[in-house]
């Protein structure tokens, strides 16, 4: 299991947002760019869609060491022996999902409120998103924003590996690093982008920085 404390930027799909491109072409694009991760997110196909669609990732994917994150269904995860789950709390709880899933699997967790960090299961996670860090179009269902002053809150509760989404694009994503996350999660900043592999590797350039700078301030302490 890679560990995703060494990620730079996490790639969320969402075909609604992808300019007319295909899933498989939007991944296969950011793989070259350098994303550290894919989460196939599709809210509204059938099982059967679904499960095709992962089924192409999932080749494209191993053939290039890129893990294959399946956003809510376990059952898809499972069947295309996928390396990990995003869940939700509004989803499978996570002390199930780690049952279901064994000890190897990447489990992520949405972080939306303070009080579900010291919940006992959430040591049960490989990765907490802090959910959302801004508010954004791309789901307009999310929680109230931590902004950056939660970032740094919810970093000095845990020494989980962190991932901040929502909003999050070329010009914060240094802030939003700075401040304690170790990862970005972004739809909108890769798959609507004219040319991605570009996009993504500016922001892979950003990030790395981000976290040596952070690395080094520490590191001085
Ligand atoms: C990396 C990452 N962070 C947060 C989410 C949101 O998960 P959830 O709250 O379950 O909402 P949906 O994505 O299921 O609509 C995510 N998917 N990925
Ligand atoms: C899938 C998702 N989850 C979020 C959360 O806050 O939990 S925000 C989000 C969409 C992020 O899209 P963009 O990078 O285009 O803002
Ligand atoms: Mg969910």
């Amino acid at each position: 299991m890679t560990d995703p404390s060494t990620w730079h930027v996490y790639l969320v799909t969402d075909r609604s947002f992808s300019l007319g491109r295909s899933t498989l072409e939007v991944v296969e694009a950011a793989v070259s760019g350098g994303v550290s991760a894919v989460q196939l997110r599709e809210k509204d196909l059938c099982t059967r869609d679904f499960y095709r669609e992962g089924v192409q990732l999932r080749e494209f994917l191993r053939s290039h060491r890129v893990p294959l994150i399946i956003n809510d269904r376990i059952d898809i995860a499972l069947a295309l022996d996928a390396d990990g789950v995003h869940m939700g709390q509004e989803d499978m709880p996570l002390s199930r999902a780690r049952q279901i899933l064994g000890p190897d699997r990447i489990i992520g967790i949405s972080i939306n409120e303070l009080d579900q960090i010291t919940d006992e299961s959430v040591e049960l996670a490989d990765y907490l998103a802090i959910s959302p860090v801004f508010s954004t179009p791309t789901k307009p269902d999310a929680t109230a924003p931590w902004g950056l002053e939660g970032v740094k809150k919810v970093r000095s509760l845990t020494n989980l590996p962190l991932v901040a989404i929502g909003s999050i694009k070329l010009q914060n994503a240094r802030e939003v690093v700075l401040a304690g996350s170790d990862c970005i999660a972004v739809v909108t900043a890769i798959t609507a982008a004219p040319d991605i592999a570009g996009a993504t590797r500016q922001l892979v350039d950003e990030v790395r920085q981000a976290k040596s700078i952070r690395q080094n301030d520490t590191a001085k302490q």
